[in-house]
C-alpha cells in the first residue's frame, strides 16, 4: 500500500458564500472532513488568513482570487467555482502556479432562462411600474404601454447555454428570436443568426445579454448601442455587470427612450446581504432590480453543489481535471494497486524525457503515463508501484520546469 501525501482529513477545504449542503455532503462522503464553511464571502485580509493553509477552495460569483490572494495561498492545489462565472478567479494567475479552476456550467442555466423569461412577460406588461405604485397605493389600470410577448421579436446577445436555452422557452410563447454571437452557431428552433450587433439591437423589442465578462464584453452596451434600441424597447443584463455602461441606461431609462430593464448584475455589487446596494437605477420603476439571483434556485445550487464538489474530489483522488476551465484536460480512472504522481510544470521542451530518464536511472518502473498541456503548463500523471511511490516524487521534485507535484491516495 503505498504512502499517502497527504492523510485525507488533513486536506483542508475552504468553502465560501454558503455553498449548497450537497457540496459538504459530497466531500465527506469522499472522506474530506476538515472543511471550513462560510455563509458569505470574506474580504482580501480575512481570505488571506484562511486560505494561507486549505488544500481546496469554492466560492460562488462574490469572492475575488486575486493575484495577491492566490500568491499567498501556498498550499492550495484546486479551485471550485460554485457557478458559471469564472472571472472573479485571475485565471492565467491560477494557471501559472498550477492550480485547476473547475465550475458547474451548465447547473443554473434553466434557472437564469426561467427568470428571464419571466421578467419578459412583466416587462412587456409593464407590470414592474404598475406594482410599484401600487404598493404607494396608486392605482394604474391601463392597457397603455402592455403587450403581449406573443409575435414580439426576442434579440440574445451570446448564444451559448443560456441563450439558447431562453430562445427555446421564448419560442414557445410565440416570439421570434433572433441572436449574435461571436461565433457560428447551430440556431435551435427558428432562431436566426444576425451578424451584426447593431442590426440586431434595432430589430428587437427584446434584448437579452447571456455573454461571459471577458475584455471584448465590457461596456459592450454603452450610449451608442443603447441609442440603436428600438423606442419602447427593454433590455435585460443577467450576465455580467460589466457588459452594460449603467450611467448610460440610467440615462436612456430616465428619458423613457427605453420602456423598462430587468438588471440581475451589477458593475459593483454589495460583498454581503448586510452592505448596502448602491446603483443609479434605484428608484426607476419601471426597472426589475435583482440581487444577482439568476441562477440562485434550489434545484440549481443543490446540482451545482454536487457537481463542482465532486470534481474537486476527484482531482484530490484521481488527478483528472476534466472540464478544468484554465488547465489541461486529463480525464483518469480510479487507479488501483498502484499509485499516482502528478507533475505540473512549464511547458518547456524535455521535460517528459528528464522525468522518464530519472526515473529509469532509479530503476522505478512506469506503469501508465498521460501527458496534456497548455500553451502555458504541462501536466502529467504518472503511475508507479506503490512502493517506489515515495522515491518517484523526490525525483519528479528536481525536474527543471517543474510548478508543482503531488502523489496521490491510493484506492
Ligand atoms: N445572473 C446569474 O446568476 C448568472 C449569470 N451567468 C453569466 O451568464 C454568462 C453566460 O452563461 P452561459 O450561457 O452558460 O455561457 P456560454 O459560454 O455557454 O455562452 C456564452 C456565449 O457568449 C458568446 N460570446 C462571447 N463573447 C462574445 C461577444 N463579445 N459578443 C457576442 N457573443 C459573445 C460565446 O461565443 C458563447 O456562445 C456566464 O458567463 C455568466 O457570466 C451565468 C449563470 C448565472
Ligand atoms: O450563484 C452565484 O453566486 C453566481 C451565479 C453566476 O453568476 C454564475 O453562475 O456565473
Amino acid at each position: 500500500m503505498a504512502k499517502h501525501s497527504l492523510d485525507k482529513d488533513k486536506i483542508k477545504i475552504l468553502l465560501l458564500e454558503g455553498v449548497h449542503q450537497s457540496a459538504v455532503d459530497v466531500l465527506e462522503r469522499a472522506g474530506y472532513t476538515n472543511i471550513e464553511y462560510h455563509k458569505a464571502s470574506l474580504g482580501e485580509e480575512a481570505l488571506i488568513a484562511s486560505i494561507k493553509d486549505a488544500h481546496f477552495v469554492g466560492l460562488r460569483s462574490r469572492t475575488q482570487l486575486s493575484e495577491t490572494v492566490l500568491s499567498q495561498a501556498d498550499k492550495l492545489v484546486g479551485i471550485g467555482c460554485f457557478c458559471i462565472g469564472t472571472n472573479q478567479v485571475n485565471l492565467k494567475v491560477a494557471e501559472k502556479l498550477g492550480i485547476p479552476v473547475f465550475n458547474a456550467p451548465f447547473s443554473n442555466t434553466r434557472s437564469v432562462a426561467e427568470l428571464v423569461l419571466g421578467e419578459i412577460i412583466m416587462l412587456l406588461r409593464g407590470i414592474p411600474q404598475r406594482n410599484a405604485m401600487a404598493h404607494r397605493g396608486g392605482w394604474l389600470k391601463s392597457a397603455s404601454g402592455s403587450f403581449e410577448a406573443r409575435g414580439k421579436t426576442l434579440g440574445v446577445i451570446g448564444y451559448g447555454h443560456i441563450g439558447t436555452q431562453l430562445g427555446i422557452l421564448a419560442e414557445t410563447l410565440g416570439m421570434r428570436v433572433i441572436f449574435f454571437d461571436i461565433e457560428d452557431k447551430l440556431p435551435l428552433g427558428n432562431a436566426q443568426q444576425i451578424h451584426s450587433m447593431q442590426e440586431l439591437i434595432a430589430l428587437a423589442d427584446v434584448v437579452s445579454l447571456h455573454v461571459p465578462e471577458t475584455p471584448q464584453t465590457k461596456e459592450m452596451i454603452g450610449e451608442a448601442e443603447l441609442a440603436y434600441m428600438k423606442k419602447g424597447s427593454i433590455l435585460i443584463n443577467a450576465s455580467r455587470g460589466t457588459v452594460v455602461d449603467i450611467d448610460a441606461l440610467a440615462s436612456v431609462l430616465e428619458a423613457d427612450k427605453i420602456a423598462g430593464a430587468a438588471i440581475d448584475v451589477f458593475p459593483v455589487e454589495p460583498k454581503s446581504n448586510d452592505d448596502e446596494f448602491i446603483s443609479p437605477l434605484r428608484g426607476l420603476d419601471n426597472v426589475i432590480l435583482t440581487p444577482h439571483v439568476g441562477g440562485s434556485t434550489q434545484e440549481a445550487q443543490e446540482n451545482i453543489g454536487i457537481e463542482v464538489a465532486g470534481k474537486l474530489a476527484k482531482y484530490s483522488d484521481n488527478g483528472s481535471t476534466m472540464t478544468a476551465v484554465n488547465f489541461p484536460e486529463v480525464s483518469l480512472a480510479q487507479h488501483k494497486d498502484t499509485s499516482r504522481l502528478l507533475h505540473i510544470h512549464h511547458n518547456q521542451p524535455g521535460v517528459l524525457i528528464q522525468i522518464n530518464q530519472a526515473f529509469a536511472e532509479k530503476g522505478i518502473n512506469i506503469a501508465a503515463q498521460y501527458l496534456q498541456t497548455t500553451n502555458e503548463i504541462g501536466y502529467v500523471v504518472m503511475e508507479v508501484d506503490s512502493d517506489q511511490a515515495e522515491e518517484a516524487l523526490e525525483q519528479m521534485k528536481t525536474i527543471d520546469g517543474t510548478i508543482r507535484t503531488r502523489l496521490l491516495h491510493s484506492h
